[in-house]
């Protein structure tokens, strides 16, 4: 039976080139006799009986006695499965399924349905936790065979940039916005000396700090973050005073806890209706407790949007902040559907509180009970890489579709440097295959990319990096590369003014310093260190002044007699004292540690430096030839093609994601951790094996394997 897409779309909320969208969509998405039309007793409805409450969705179209037409993709039949989710009316949906199973893509078919059934593209609000995860979801949307500006107006947003727009609804602007951890630090510190001297301190014995509290620095972020996330400190009773003995009930100690509040003080202080500033996950944590707080006024809240369908896409890295957003829109749109899509096995932001169960029993008890439909098998990758992805992932069920092969490869190298050539070789193959396949190099930390990059560059390899900078552009080892051209008076090689900017801004974070000026002193320390770069960086004959004038004459005294021992060692010109003198005397643990927060940070400043000494000494042609390879290399990245088809990047960058060929290099022993769980790491690994769809490269040392290969299955114990 032949069905048509609906021949009068609701015009209420219809603008112009919504309109325009669905006249294209309608004329596609004629279904055909293939289509297996789904009825309401998919559902649990008896065939033209009133909707139950828990199906009611009228804002996409009335149910009616009519058979339902379905969305018919472009590119490929969806499965019984698929259809059942893309055909739902279930008020609340939840899918739980492995990587590779197709949530998004079934997401994308719910979403098109929704269109079909009458849905203004303005009333589907798709929200997931990342930015990859937008990205992975409209490519799918597309994929399905959405026109372009149809999957333009649907909204897809992280639920961070989701908070933000209604918090600049309410608050009428925005605050100031804090990217770097670093530039939160001020603020930390003047919380723990708040948090010391306010009068009437009950404990003031339990808030003294050994040292100084900019080591605390890291921990306390980590702890914001994760009370943040789980909206602890809102769940107590108003009435209860915080003291240690609640402190360790929460799991915290009670120098975080008092710090927090007055570092909340803080930055919520001196505006009356908005906070001073912003950083990553304060938007939706603000959000959210101003919902807890009942601050968001029920008439005319800016959450009632008049959603039909509202979709979540990696729900399993939902937080309490999130989930209070969460519940808060579905509320104000009663009316609208609900999907979330998740796999437990994909947890990789704990440490934000992110947890599975909020597609479980938090959704159950506080949103109600969903109707739970399966996806049982993989449509990216063959049963070989599926059954080693169930093992690693605590032995667990894992099909895939009969489509689907991958191969996989094994790459034993016995060095670091022989691991970077061939991985750097098999790259330069790829390029010569005459398809377009995409390769892409996951690597558990950015400092593995050093030699890599190296030999990749060496080969003229095109390549493109995502989820971190590519070394030439890292703020350490521009730091490097001006010092060295600092000692000899020569800045030629620093032609690009945004070169010269990060350059400037990476030794004046290094330094510690704080700009100094007069005519700048109005502005806040983080505007007025903007301002004075961009001046400074407009010409290249502005870089020694400053140098001179801000960044040695305002570093901390320890910062400054490293970067002066540096520079003897750089004026030397000589390889062998470079290799034997130069990290001796920057100390770039210690350099890195008076300024950064996160240890993984400190850390990656000290591998990346000592990789980059390495390299450097192992061109072995004197220092002046090695910086200016540096500068060539950086010129030739400079020209590189836009579209590589081969990229290097993080793992959380590559998430949501899938690529032809994966490699996965470094999976050695003690080489696949960061400063997160054992469960993490692994989650990590299952996500970074789980993006390749017909080939997998795993590059380890045979001497010393790590041992999740071994898990895994790939390798024998
Ligand atoms: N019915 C189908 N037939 C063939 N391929 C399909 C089908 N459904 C989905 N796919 C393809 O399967 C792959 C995986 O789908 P998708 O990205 O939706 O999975 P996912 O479960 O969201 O994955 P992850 O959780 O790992 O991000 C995609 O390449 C998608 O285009």
């Amino acid at each position: 039976m032949a069905r048509s897409a609906p021949s009068s779309w609701p015009s209420s909320a219809c603008t112009p080139s919504s309109r325009t969208c669905r006249r294209t969509m309608s004329a596609r998405s004629v279904t055909s006799t293939e289509s297996r039309p789904v009825s309401a007793s998919d559902t649990g409805a008896a065939p033209g009986a009133e909707p139950p409450a828990h199906l009611a969705n009228p804002a996409e179209a009335p149910i009616t006695e009519q058979p339902e037409a379905l969305f018919v993709p472009e590119h490929f039949a969806p499965t019984e499965e698929q259809q059942r989710i893309q055909a739902t009316r279930a008020r609340h949906v939840l899918i739980e399924a492995n990587a590779g199973a197709a949530k998004t893509t079934s997401l994308a078919l719910r979403i098109a349905q929704a269109l079909m059934r009458g849905a203004d593209p303005a009333m589907i609000l798709a929200l997931t936790y990342t930015a990859p995860a937008v990205l992975a979801l409209r490519a799918q949307l597309r994929w399905v065979g959405l026109p372009a500006e149809l999957v333009d107006a649907i909204r897809v947003q992280s639920f961070e940039a989701f908070s933000l727009e209604v918090l600049e609804c309410i608050e009428g602007g925005r605050p100031l916005s804090l990217q770097r951890l670093e530039q939160v630090k001020p603020y930390l510190l003047r919380a723990v000396e708040r948090a010391q001297t306010l009068p009437g301190e009950r404990h003031p014995e339990e808030l003294s700090v050994d040292g100084s509290p900019a080591a605390l620095a890291e921990g306390l972020l980590q702890t914001f973050a994760v009370l943040k996330g789980r909206m602890l400190i809102e769940q107590l009773d108003e009435d209860e005073a915080m003291s240690p003995a609640l402190a360790e009930d929460l799991g915290f100690d009670y120098l975080s806890l008092r710090v927090r509040s007055a570092y909340e003080f803080i930055r919520r202080g001196g505006h009356p209706d908005r906070p001073e500033f912003r950083c990553e996950g304060d938007a939706c944590y603000d959000l959210a407790r101003a919902l807890l707080r009942d601050e968001i006024p029920r008439e005319g809240s800016p959450l009632a949007q008049g959603l039909a369908l509202i979709v979540v896409d990696e729900m399993h890295d939902t937080n309490r902040a999130m989930f209070t957003v969460l519940k808060a829109v579905l509320e104000a749109n009663r009316r609208a559907a609900f999907v979330g899509v998740g796999d437990r096995d994909q947890v990789i932001h704990s440490q934000a509180g992110a947890e599975a169960a909020f597609m479980h029993q938090s959704f159950e008890q506080e949103i109600g009970r969903p109707v739970r439909l399966p996806l049982t098998a993989s449509h990216r990758f063959g049963p070989e890489l599926a059954l080693m992805a169930g093992r690693l992932a605590h032995n667990k069920a894992y099909a895939a579709a009969a489509h689907c092969a991958t191969e996989i490869e094994l790459l034993p190298c016995e060095s670091a440097r022989v691991m970077a050539q061939q991985v750097a070789r098999l790259a330069q193959a790829h390029l010569r295959q005459a398809e377009r396949h995409e390769l892409r190099i996951l690597l558990r930390r950015p400092a593995q990319s050093i030699l890599l990059e190296r030999e990749l560059l060496k080969l003229g390899v095109d390549y493109r990096v995502d989820g971190f900078e590519s070394f030439l552009r890292r703020p350490e080892v521009l730091l490097v590369r001006a010092l060295h051209a600092f000692a000899r008076d020569d800045f030629s090689s620093f032609a690009s003014r945004p070169l010269r900017e990060q350059t400037l801004a990476a030794l004046m974070l290094f330094a510690g310093a704080l700009i100094e000026s007069p005519e700048l002193r109005h502005l806040d320390a983080v505007t007025a260190q903007r301002r004075a770069i961009a001046d400074a960086a407009s010409h290249i004959d502005g870089m020694r002044p400053f140098i001179e004038g801000q960044v040695l004459r305002n570093a901390s005294p320890r910062a400054l007699a490293r970067l002066r021992a540096a520079l003897a060692v750089l004026k030397a010109e000589d390889l062998q004292v470079f290799g034997e003198g130069f990290v001796r005397a920057l100390d770039p643990s210690g350099l890195a540690a008076s300024v950064l927060v996160r240890k993984e940070d400190i850390q990656q400043v000290r591998d990346n430096i000592a990789q980059l000494v390495q390299m450097i000494v192992a061109e072995g042609e004197g220092l002046e030839q090695a910086f200016r390879l540096l500068h060539l290399l950086e010129a030739g990245q400079a020209r590189m093609r836009a579209d590589p088809r081969v990229s290097l990047s993080s793992i959380e960058a590559a998430k949501g994601l899938e690529f032809d060929h994966v490699l996965i290099p470094h999976l050695s022993r003690g080489e696949f951790v960061g400063e997160v769980s054992a469960a993490e790491n692994r989650n990590l690994l299952y996500v970074a094996m789980t993006r390749a769809r017909q080939r997998l490269s795993l590059a380890y040392n045979p001497a010393s394997p790590s041992r999740f290969l071994i898990e895994a299955g790939v390798l024998s114990a």
